[in-house]
């Protein structure tokens, strides 16, 4: 009995272990991207530099398109060719189009009641439905279009008067006005100038808002004694501050559409449209009722996203065309020769016009507004370029870095807007050498919307105005990106430019 009991206890106990050592012998073949080295505790926090989209681009050169860094005790995996973008964006979008849980953009969104940093999931795919049909759709874009015109009317007025001086113009500063006062009125359907809540303020908070929100804190990064850093650098205190500065605004303003008495208007602003789903909806919607935080997270979602890309992306595409004279005088012809002496550029003439788009192209490959799209965060295990990436990793997709590999693009340092003549490859999220709106589930809901301000815009100061340098040469425009911002990057110092009427 005891000869045949040995070989049945001894088999039960060499299966269990036979299948643990299997199990090591397939997790020690898991490859993992390569990284740079590390150092103890912060990992390669101090190879991040201050435009880590930069220093990225730099570490890939070294160690590939995929390659994984720590940042304190978080995987991040940055991805820089079009083709890992492509297995990511595309073949693996269901893999990792999460959003990391960030501290900040928590408080900011009401606890992820918006679309930008909610994670995937059912709400998410709800809000997100709702918000692209009801308020990015072409029609409702087509809704604000007055307040478009209506704004850069009054922009171009403002550089009329430095004009006829011959005084520079901060055209940066300008611009950022522009875009904050259009966001204002589309959303609450009102101007701000003059009053305590002003275009300057507005600008301001959404710079701190985009600083708290799209960075870890320091806690995040390094568990037990992170909050020590956080509590110096007062992190906790900013983010208190910018939320109830937004907070009581975005109630306010709630409050005063809900009025009785509040005269009713045929364009509805974005407060109308959400007041009025909260009205109508049906329980089934979400699970729940949408409160008055869905409408403030969504508004949160609008300013954040939506002022700070646009007026970057026209006045980068200002200062490549003021130091590109032939570039500048044939898309000047262009416009011009289009809408001839009528005196102002509308929307339908500015999306006529194919060469302005070329240039709008050539200014966002170059310089994306969010050079690193938003951070996605991976729900499930998947390999890519035949490493091994696990759930809960970072993934930054290096879309400025992408946008100048030669490998896609040639010259590509070159602005140059010629080389989208007869070439399909656009920005709507099929072409990954190309990734200014991102792609896959989480790509920007908001490019037409954004599109349609640039265009307008640039159209209007080019057919307007002639621009001149103000006392330096082409060559010496600063065209260095700023420091210290988080989700967007935008030019480093104003661009300052003198303008002179066009039609005297
Ligand atoms: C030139 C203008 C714009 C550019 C270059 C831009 C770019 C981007 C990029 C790169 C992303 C991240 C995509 C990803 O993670 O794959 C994004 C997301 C987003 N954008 Fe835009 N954007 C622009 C304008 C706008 C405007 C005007 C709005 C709305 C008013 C908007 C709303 C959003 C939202 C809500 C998301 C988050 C989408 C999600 O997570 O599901 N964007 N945008």
């Amino acid at each position: 009995m005891a000869l045949y009991t040995a070989p049945i206890w001894l088999t039960l106990f060499l299966i269990p272990l036979l299948l643990v050592l299997k199990k090591m012998k397939n997790q020690n073949k898991q490859l993992l991207p390569p990284s740079p080295p590390k150092l103890p505790i912060i990992g390669n926090l101090h190879q991040l530099g201050a435009l880590p989209h930069q220093s990225f681009w730099k570490l890939s050169k070294k160690y590939g398109p995929v390659m994984l860094l720590k940042i304190g005790r978080i995987p991040l995996v940055v991805i820089s060719s079009a083709e890992a973008a492509r297995d990511v964006l595309k073949v693996h979008d269901l893999d990792c189009c999460s959003r990391p849980p960030l501290t900040g953009a928590g408080k900011l969104s009401y606890n992820y009641l918006d679309i930008s940093f909610a994670p995937y999931g059912d709400y998410w795919r709800h809000m997100r439905k709702l918000c692209v049909i009801e308020l990015f759709s072409v029609k409702r874009v087509q809704s604000f279009r007055s307040i478009r015109e209506e704004e850069v009317a009054l922009l171009m007025n403002s550089i009329s008067q430095a004009s006829s001086s011959a005084l520079p113009v901060d055209l940066s500063e300008k611009i950022f006005a522009l875009n904050g006062s259009m966001v204002l009125r589309m959303a609450f359907g009102k101007r701000f100038q003059g009053s305590h809540f002003d275009n300057h303020r507005f600008e301001e908070l959404i710079d701190e808002s985009e600083a708290v929100a799209g960075c870890f804190t320091a806690e995040e990064c390094f568990p037990y004694v992170g909050w020590i850093i956080d509590r110096f650098t007062g992190y906790h205190a900013k983010l208190d501050r910018v939320f109830y500065e937004l907070d009581s605004f975005f109630q306010q303003e709630i409050d005063d559409h809900l009025k009785f008495g509040r005269t009713k208007r045929e364009d509805e602003d974005i407060i109308d449209v959400m007041l009025k789903i909260e009205r109508e909806q049906t329980k089934s919607c979400f699970g729940a009722h949408l409160t008055n935080d869905h409408i403030k997270a969504v508004l949160m979602d609008v300013f954040l996203a939506g002022v700070d890309t646009s007026a970057i992306t026209v006045i980068w595409a200002m200062a490549e065309l003021a130091r590109n004279p032939r570039v500048m005088n044939k898309v000047q012809d262009e416009v011009r020769e289009y809408i001839g002496k009528t005196g102002s550029v509308t929307e339908n003439d500015a999306d006529q016009l194919q060469y302005l788009k070329m240039v709008i192209k050539e200014t966002l490959r170059l310089h994306p507004p969010a050079p690193l799209l938003l951070p996605r965060e991976t729900i499930s295990h998947f390999k890519v370029n035949g490493h091994d990436i696990y759930p809960k990793t970072l993934i930054q997709v290096n879309a400025w870095a992408i946008g100048r590999d030669p490998k896609y693009w040639k010259k590509p340092e070159e602005f140059f807007p010629e080389r989208f003549i007869d070439n399909t490859v656009d920005f709507k999220g099929q072409h990954f050498e190309f990734l200014s709106f991102g792609a896959g589930r989480r790509s920007c809901p908001g490019s037409h919307m954004g599109l349609t301000t640039v265009e307008i815009t640039l159209a209007n100061l080019l057919y307007r105005f002639n621009w001149k340098l103000s006392g330096i040469k082409q060559a010496d425009l600063n065209m260095e990106e700023a420091t210290g911002q988080s989700l967007t990057i935008s030019k480093k110092t104003p661009l300052i430019l003198v303008p002179v009427n066009y039609l005297q």
